[in-house]
């Protein structure tokens, strides 16, 4: 039966998936970087002190001194595709589209910068996207990370008259399917380098020491999935957390400590992987591939490589597709 004319038009109903990541400022300039790190360090669910506190400290000194420091980290691993936390997570999402055919639709976001997490959810609703699945790619959950993306795909909803039914993807670092991902993933890295580690290090995003005393699960979720990768890695591995920021007490042992007291404890040849990243970005292309390469070989390290994150390969894709076809259930048909 035809509707009447006067009817909305009728869309096909459809399935779709919003993967998100952090955000990256436009370019690796100055201007661009404080506009990012304005708003990524205005998010009270990733700086917990009171705004009025806050705000003259951000304002007054951090987005008058850090922009230029991290832009010229930023410049160091700008790519002819962008800044590779975007480049990395497009593909990603256009790999899973292949994966997961017509029947979903598969977009991507940012919580910060350009492509808002808003439009997201607003285009692929447009679409005909009756159910939605909002999946932020941390695989540790952290209020800092998981919350504020899922926060913000909720309030897109609010002035929706009718709203698509929403899922979030749940934190899935202890999930098999990831930890095979990174263990075969991590294997095949470390059998080509031309040298044979006596460490793995695994190294997380730091998080004010705080946050787990606030009931965060961040860390302990941290620490599983590192006892799970370390009970099945041929070599021996140690945990640690990078990126301290500010003057609180943060998430220990901290990455660069650990990589400095190396050498002196008679390790000297080192791979370190951030198995919490799903995609390649400043954190450890610059921060780990650069400056902590620094510190081990300053300490008298001599042999250092740095693995790649899971990024837009067949072992990341293979337990993204996993992951949220689980998720899926019950809304799309089995595979
Ligand atoms: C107090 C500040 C910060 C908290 C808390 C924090 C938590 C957190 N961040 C990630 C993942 C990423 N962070 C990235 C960059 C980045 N993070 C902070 C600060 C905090 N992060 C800053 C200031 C920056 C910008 C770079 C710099 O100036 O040092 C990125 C990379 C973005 C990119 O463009 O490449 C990621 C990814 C997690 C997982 C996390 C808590 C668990
Ligand atoms: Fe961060
Ligand atoms: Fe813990």
């Amino acid at each position: 039966m035809q509707p009447p004319p006067d009817h909305p038009p009728i869309k096909p109903r459809k399935v779709g998936v919003l993967l998100i990541n952090l955000g990256t400022p436009d370019a690796p300039d100055v201007g661009s970087v404080r506009r990012y790190l304005a708003e990524f360090l205005s998010d009270p669910r990733v700086i917990e002190v009171p705004r009025l506190v806050w705000k003259p400290i951000l304002h007054g000194i951090i987005l008058r001194t850090r922009p230029a420091k991290s832009a010229h980290a930023y410049s160091q691993v700008w790519t002819e595709e962008g800044s590779p936390l975007a480049a990395i997570t497009r593909k990603q999402a256009q790999k899973l589209q292949e994966r997961l055919g017509d029947e979903v639709m598969v977009d991507w976001a940012m919580r910060y910068g350009t492509r808002p997490i808003a439009e997201g959810v607003e285009k692929l609703k447009e679409a005909g996207c009756e159910r939605i699945l909002v999946a932020p790619l941390y695989p540790q959950y952290c209020a800092a990370t998981t919350a504020t993306a899922n926060d913000v795909a909720f309030a897109a909803l609010a002035g929706m008259r009718w709203q698509p039914a929403l899922r979030t993807l749940p934190p899935y670092h202890d999930s098999e399917d990831y930890i095979a991902a990174l263990h075969r993933d991590l294997e095949r890295q470390i059998a080509a380098l031309d040298f044979v580690p006596e460490r793995l290090l695994l190294s997380y995003h730091g998080m004010p020491e705080r946050t787990l005393r606030k009931g965060d699960p961040y860390h302990c979720h941290c620490r599983k999935t590192a006892r799970l990768l370390s009970e099945r890695m041929s070599i021996p591995t140690d945990t640690s957390f990078q990126s301290r920021f500010g003057r609180d007490k943060w998430l220990e042992p901290a990455t660069d400590d650990v990589l400095k007291a190396y050498p002196a404890r008679g390790i000297t040849r080192v791979a370190i992987a951030a198995p919490g990243f799903s995609a390649d970005c400043i954190e450890t292309v610059e921060e780990l591939g650069i400056r902590g390469k620094e510190d081990f070989e300053e300490a008298g390290g001599t042999h250092f490589a740095r693995l790649d994150c899971l990024n837009d390969g067949d072992e990341g894709m293979v337990m993204l597709e996993a992951i949220v076809r689980r998720e899926l259930a019950g809304w799309i048909s089995p595979a």
